[in-house]
């Protein structure tokens, strides 16, 4: 399997579980590595063949801008779902990180693995 990946992409949502976050917005970073085969695309050397990733990080902006949740596993698992059903992605791993959430952290957050990860040859 070959990996298309996406590093530190930072976007804003409504997330927390205290009150005060609920009022605010918070930007999360982000890394995704997503499971594809890159043949076709480099074949044909064709957009249409492979996950675009500038379309999919569109995509995580406009969730995160839709979305307001209390915990970084429930923007995670959500996610993960919106980008398995839309691009068709048959593995991912997903890190969420909260930048500031705990002062004395650079970052907190979760690590997520979904899918299949089928062998390539
Ligand atoms: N496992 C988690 N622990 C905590 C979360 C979370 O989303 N997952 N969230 C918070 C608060 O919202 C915190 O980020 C505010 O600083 C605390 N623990």
């Amino acid at each position: 399997m070959d990996l298309v990946l996406i590093e530190a992409l930072e976007v804003d949502t409504v997330i927390g579980v205290y009150d005060w976050e609920r009022t605010i917005t918070q930007t999360l970073r982000l890394d995704l590595t997503l499971g594809t085969d890159i043949r076709p695309a480099a074949a044909g050397d064709d957009i249409a063949l492979t996950l675009d990733y500038a379309a999919i990080c569109e995509r995580i902006a406009a969730f995160a801008g839709e979305h307001d949740v209390a915990l970084v596993e429930t923007f995670a698992e959500r996610l993960a779902e919106t980008l398995h059903d839309e691009f068709a992605v048959p593995w991912l791993r997903l890190t969420v990180r909260k930048p500031g959430a705990v002062a004395a952290a650079a970052a907190v957050g979760v690590c997520i693995e979904r899918g299949q990860r089928t062998g390539g040859t």
